[in-house]
């Protein structure tokens, strides 16, 4: 378990992290996410013992980063990709690493099938490996050790989608059997492929916190019908709050299900249903880190609605 307690961390006078507080659990896959500069990497370099916290404390199992014996045993990182000496190939980096650790070299080839870098790909220098085989290395450097927990800064960085899909299933497989993963991003759609609950993290502070669902908001949907008008009657009818959608059709706050059995009733012919729950995890994203985004994207928007744990700008939580 990981638990960061009223983490503080000040680079001179600026305040990098502000009073950070959160908690990740075994069989969770948890996103850190936060725009550019928000402070995730220096959170996590403080949870792996690279930076000292100005105050507060970040704990793994119970322990500092560097009171843990043989950490790389008990807590998997990969926080730069690109720091692999560029001149070893995956298999001489995978290999000094399991000698540090004592362990036998089969392991590091478990590893590179793990992660998919064939033999031809695994005898290679690292120099001349895209930045998605870079991070799949970085993967298999942090599960070498077979760790109960996994701590990796922007791993799905460089990954196509087919990569980003193998990412979720390695993790979602170690969490399942009982890992506790956490992973920063400042992409929110990626951060929603693979995790299932979110810390957003903006200006040093976390904004929220909650389950994926619970950002979300209530699941909503996007409708389209022959005949809107009627349709829009119908569900006001049936007490389903609805409005225009952003990009045309009708966008209802009610499950597909619900929209869909209204429609039935009245004998309306829809074109379109679907799920619009991504448009409320990034309208809740967009709108709690307003502050902390740069240029164009700042705008003003509503706090975040009921069964997402917030911070206020107190420091208690909200
Ligand atoms: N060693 C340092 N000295 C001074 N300021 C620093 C140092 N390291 C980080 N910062 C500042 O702290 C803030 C948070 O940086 P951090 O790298 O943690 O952000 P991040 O959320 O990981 O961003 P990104 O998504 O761009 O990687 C930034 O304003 C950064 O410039």
């Amino acid at each position: 378990m990981i638990v960061v307690e009223r983490l503080t961390k000040r680079y001179g006078p600026f305040v990098a992290v502000d009073d950070v507080s959160f908690a990740c659990h075994p069989g969770q896959v948890v996103g850190f996410l936060g725009p550019n500069g928000a402070g995730k990497s220096t959170t996590l370099r403080v949870l792996t013992g690279l930076t000292p916290a100005t105050s507060g404390s970040a704990t793994i199992g119970g322990y500092a980063y560097r009171d843990i014996p043989n950490p790389a045993m008990q807590v998997g990182t990969l926080l730069d990709a690109s720091a692999f000496h560029s001149g070893r190939s995956a298999r001489e980096t995978l290999r000094l690493s399991a000698q540090m650790m004592g362990l036998p070299n089969s392991r590091v080839e478990e590893m590179l099938d793990l992660v998919g870098l064939a033999a031809s790909e695994a005898g290679r220098r690292v120099a001349n490996y895209s930045l998605g085989m870079r991070q799949r290395l970085g993967v298999a450097n942090a599960l070498l050790g077979d760790p109960s927990v996994l701590i990796l800064d922007e791993p799905v960085n460089g990954l196509d989608p087919a990569g980003i899909h193998w990412m979720r299933g390695v993790l979602r497989g170690f969490a399942d059997a009982g890992g506790t993963v956490l992973l920063s991003s400042h992409l929110l759609h990626e951060i929603e492929l693979i995790a299932d609950h979110i810390i957003v993290i903006g200006g040093g502070r976390v904004m929220a916190q909650g389950t994926k669902e619970a950002l979300a908001g209530t699941p909503g949907t996007h409708v389209r019908a022959v005949d809107e008008a009627a349709l829009v009657g119908a569900l006001t009818a049936a007490g389903l709050p609805c409005r225009p959608g952003p990009v045309g059709g009708v966008a209802v706050d009610a499950s597909t299900r619900q929209v869909g059995e209204v429609a039935a009733a009245a004998g309306l012919v829809l074109t379109e249903l679907g799920s619009s729950s991504t448009g409320g995890l990034e309208q809740t994203y967009l709108q709690l880190t307003a502050a902390a985004q740069r240029g164009p994207m700042r705008q003003p928007g509503p706090p975040p609605g009921p069964g997402i744990v917030g911070q206020n700008s107190s420091g208690g939580m909200a």
